[in-house]
């Protein structure tokens, strides 16, 4: 049997799958955790992959080797190959007003569409080499090349031998503000805009199904990677009509397209998928770490959470689940809100529903926000941490008013990965046809009164936090 690996470097974790390269059938897997933070040491990525591939078993005896991993980190390296600083993650958002500034100076949100599809906010890489050229000028000035967490730990595996064999692919190239999706080229100009004259080296942007490169290891054939949202598309096979949310730490909505988005709102980015295709996504900064937030406050597991959800209607409660500020709507300083509290509401079950409702109503937004661009929205593919919460689950279809199609619990960015290591060893035009997981479908009846109450609770929320 010829065996692939997969690897998701993901915010929280680092998690490997080892399937059969002919069927997909999952062989092993294991994973390690991440340090917590916004702004991490890439080597503690590479640590956790190595303690990951460690948990399956090693990965002596696999062909090709994949990595996905969490969009937008700004990896800064010097001409020697070493990190000038700490990675700057997607969820940072201390570069949210260099964002604003970045906008103007193009010209404007239009402007920016109209080169690569994506308006600069906090998560986007030009707005963390803006914030570091302002901020920390000498790193900036000591920055030889720049690129991404999938990118970095490939070139890991590789053995790191000089920045011209650094490499990315389209789906995670398309996240960083100055390479164009539609166009499959680089625009240095805004990478010499946000870094202030300064012009770095870039990953070459590798084909979809190219091997990169060999482990040093043992030699595997490296895939080209990619970003977790694009790898999490090509596990699931995603077709025209299919929306994928997933709630891991961000909340994404998105969907494999033959349309490129224009979006100047800035809420749609026009990112590319790993086959080829575009992936119009949105993002949020409040994922599945609000039901944890939640069962903290409430002091219950996630099943209890779940349990509590589905025993209770809301009842005029509604939780805004800007815990972390928000990316999509724009509104980085933004707080949580919970509104609405009677003496009949104010129990743990309605609390629960409102945190289940509030998370699934701003991703039911971002539903709303490509149904308007003109991307089908039949139904849902719903994954992440998240999806294994049953009120969830149960209450996604009554929130978003389509299908929701829960596939088994599974690491579908690692095995988007493996799908296209597969799909590199083989050479062949299309990825593997690959048995896909069973999905259980959840149906209910579209309760749009919650979606209002919440749109109106959430309009209170301006992004300035009265206190502190
Ligand atoms: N049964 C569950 N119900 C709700 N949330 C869960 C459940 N199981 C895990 N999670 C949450 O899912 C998140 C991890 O999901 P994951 O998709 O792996 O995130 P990431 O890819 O961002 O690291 C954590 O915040 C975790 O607490
Ligand atoms: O910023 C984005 C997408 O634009 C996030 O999706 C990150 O890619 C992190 O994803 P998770 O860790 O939540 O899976």
């Amino acid at each position: 049997m010829t065996l692939v690996a997969g690897i998701d470097s993901s915010t929280q974790s680092c998690k490997v799958v080892v399937r059969d390269a002919e069927t997909g059938a999952l062989v092993r897997s294991g994973r390690a955790k991440h340090p917590p933070g916004t702004e991490v040491d890439p080597q503690h990525w590479a640590d956790a992959m190595a303690e990951a591939v460690a948990d399956a078993g090693g990965l002596d005896d696999v062909d090709a080797i994949s990595v996905g991993a969490q969009q937008h980190g700004m990896i800064c390296l010097d001409a020697e190959g070493s990190v000038v600083r700490p990675a700057l993650l997607w969820n940072d958002t201390r570069s949210a007003s260099s964002a604003t500034d970045l906008i103007d100076d193009l010209g404007g949100a239009q402007a920016w569409t109209d080169a690569v599809g994506v308006v600069p906010v906090a998560a986007i890489t030009a707005a963390k080499l803006r914030w570091l050229a302002d901020n920390e000028p000498d790193a900036a000035d000591r920055t030889a090349a720049v690129c991404l967490p999938h990118d970095w730990l490939t070139w890991q595996l590789s053995g790191a031998t000089g920045l011209d064999t650094l490499t990315t692919d389209r789906g995670d190239a398309s996240g960083t503000g100055y390479f164009s999706a539609a166009t499959n080229a680089y625009r240095t100009d805004l990478l010499s805009l946000a870094l202030r004259g300064r012009e770095p080296l870039l990953p070459r942007v590798a084909g979809p199904s190219e091997v990169v490169g060999r482990a040093s290891s043992k030699g595997a054939a490296l895939g080209p990677g990619t970003g977790d949202n694009a790898a999490a598309a090509l596990a699931l096979d995603a077709r025209d009509g299919d929306v994928v949310v997933s709630i891991g730490t961000s909340g994404v909505v998105s969907a494999v397209s033959t349309v490129t988005p224009n979006d100047a709102s800035g809420e749609v980015a026009a990112f590319a998928d790993a086959t080829g295709r575009q992936l119009p996504l949105l993002c949020t900064l409040n994922g599945a770490p609000v039901l944890d937030a939640m069962a903290k406050l409430l002091g219950v597991d996630h099943a209890r959470l779940a349990e509590l959800a589905l025993s209770s209607a809301s009842e005029g409660l509604v939780l805004v689940p800007f815990l972390e500020g928000e990316r999509t709507p724009n509104r980085p300083a933004a707080t949580g809100a919970i509104h609405g509290l009677r003496q009949h509401n104010s129990t743990p079950g309605h609390l629960a529903r409102a945190a289940v409702e509030g998370l699934l109503c701003g991703l039911a937004d971002g539903i709303d926000r490509l149904r308007h661009l003109g991307v089908r929205t039949d139904r849902v593919l719903l994954v992440g941490g998240g999806a294994r919460s049953r009120a969830i689950c149960e209450l996604a279809p009554t929130i978003f008013g389509v299908p929701v199609a829960v596939p088994e619990p599974g690491e579908y960015v690692a095995d988007g990965a493996a799908r296209q290591a597969a799909w590199a060893l083989s050479g062949d035009a299309e990825p593997p046809s690959w048995t896909h997981a069973t999905a259980t479908v959840y149906e209910g009846v579209a309760t749009p009164e919650i979606r209002d109450r919440y749109s109106s609770v959430r309009e209170l929320t301006d992004g300035s936090p009265l206190l502190g």
